[in-house]
């Protein structure tokens, strides 16, 4: 067969199944419309205020490593989990759109990690800071938020966990995001000479090996956010800014210099927020805040009984209390979930030997 021909066999093939993943896909969201009538009968039936919560975390979760679980190949499991959030995303929007606070402008990291998360159909919001990311959930102007918590080389994002000493939200989901920083330029900055490099204060400390080896003699301004510095790169083509591709994509901007980030594992964790607890998804963390009174061997009390049950730490971090002096919070997360028998009687535990215990959610692991 000539090769023209056998291209358009393959591709009489592939026509042939689209039409099976259209009609596959269609009767997909037309079950995930039955499920919404399901819960708006349960919601009217319980007597509820407000709408019922259609996005269900710890299902999508299931969902998600189910396929990746069974996936025969030749796509990578990576690839096929992203194309049914995506799928998962568009059958939530025919239930219900949802709203999703992210700390902006439009273009930050946050953005990206929110849509990671809540795929394409969801709708985001840009919010100027981290604690307007909570108040939009809190007071219900947003259905769910996504805040930035930690970065592999910079640490715990300080904000964030004091937002929470405060907030009665819960956490209901955890976004991991390789962080890939480029020196960005206005497309008529690119033959001019740089004057001033611009990047969110964490973003210039993760690429300061680099600064210094390039670029050691311009002037470098911390901005509210990578978003930010995008915008001032556009607006003045002497300045540069260190962002990422969707920054570069909203202010077309082009990269002088890619991936300029001095680790190559730069990661940054975000954490969804929710004002409802999510159920276990087979494959959990949970998060607290707790507070010991400051005598010989507390921080040991309130970690013995997790090595006593032998639950692993993910991650543990202290923030000043801001209510005494040289009296401190602790932010644990650990594996599992707080309706398991383990964990309530760690938390059990806990409650008698500390002044202040708030369970911040338990939530899916990152299932991509
Ligand atoms: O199973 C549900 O509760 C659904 O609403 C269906 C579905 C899906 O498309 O699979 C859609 C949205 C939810 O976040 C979880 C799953």
């Amino acid at each position: 067969m000539a090769s023209d021909e056998q291209l358009a066999d393959i591709r009489r093939r592939i026509d042939a199944i689209d039409n099976q993943l259209l009609a596959l896909i269609n009767q997909r969201a037309s079950c995930a419309q039955e499920v919404a009538e399901i819960k708006l009968e349960a919601a009217r039936r319980d007597g509820a205020q407000s709408k019922p919560v259609f996005y269900r975390p710890e299902r999508e979760a299931q969902v998600l490593r189910a396929i990746q679980d069974r996936n025969p190949g030749p796509l990578p499991s990576d690839y096929v989990a992203r194309i049914f959030r995506e799928v998962m995303s568009s059958c939530l929007a025919l239930e219900q759109p949802l709203t999703v606070a992210y700390l902006g402008p439009p273009g930050t990291f946050s953005q990206l990690a929110a849509r990671k998360q809540f795929g394409q159909s969801a709708l985001p919001e840009a919010h100027s800071s981290i604690r307007t990311v909570f108040r939009q959930v809190e007071d219900r102007h947003c259905d769910f938020g996504v805040v930035p918590v930690e970065n592999s080389t910079e640490g715990m994002v300080g904000q964030t966990l004091d937002c929470f000493l405060e907030s009665p939200l819960q956490i209901v989901g955890e976004v991991e995001l390789p962080i890939v920083h480029h020196l960005l330029v206005s497309g008529s900055g690119a033959n001019q000479p740089i004057d001033l490099i611009c990047g969110h204060e964490q973003a210039l400390a993760q690429c300061r090996t680099w600064l210094d080896g390039h670029f050691a003699d311009v002037p470098r301004e911390a901005c509210s956010s990578n978003g930010e510095a995008a915008r001032r790169a556009q607006q003045d083509g002497g300045v540069a800014a260190i962002a990422g591709d969707l920054a570069a994509e909203t202010y077309g901007l082009v990269a002088l210099h890619e991936a300029i980030q001095d680790s190559a594992y730069n990661t940054t964790r975000f954490l969804v927020l929710g004002r409802e607890a999510v159920p276990p998804s087979g494959a959990d963390k949970s998060s607290i805040l707790v507070s010991s009174r400051n005598r010989p061997g507390a921080l040991l009390s309130l970690l013995r009984p997790f090595e006593d049950a032998g639950v692993s730490l993910t991650r543990i971090d202290s923030r000043p209390s801001k209510t005494e002096k040289w009296t401190y919070v602790f932010y644990i997360e650990f594996e599992g979930h707080f309706a398991d028998k383990v964990i309530a009687q760690i938390m059990g535990e806990l409650e008698e030997h500390s002044i202040l215990l708030k369970r911040l959610g338990s939530f899916p692991k990152a299932p991509i």
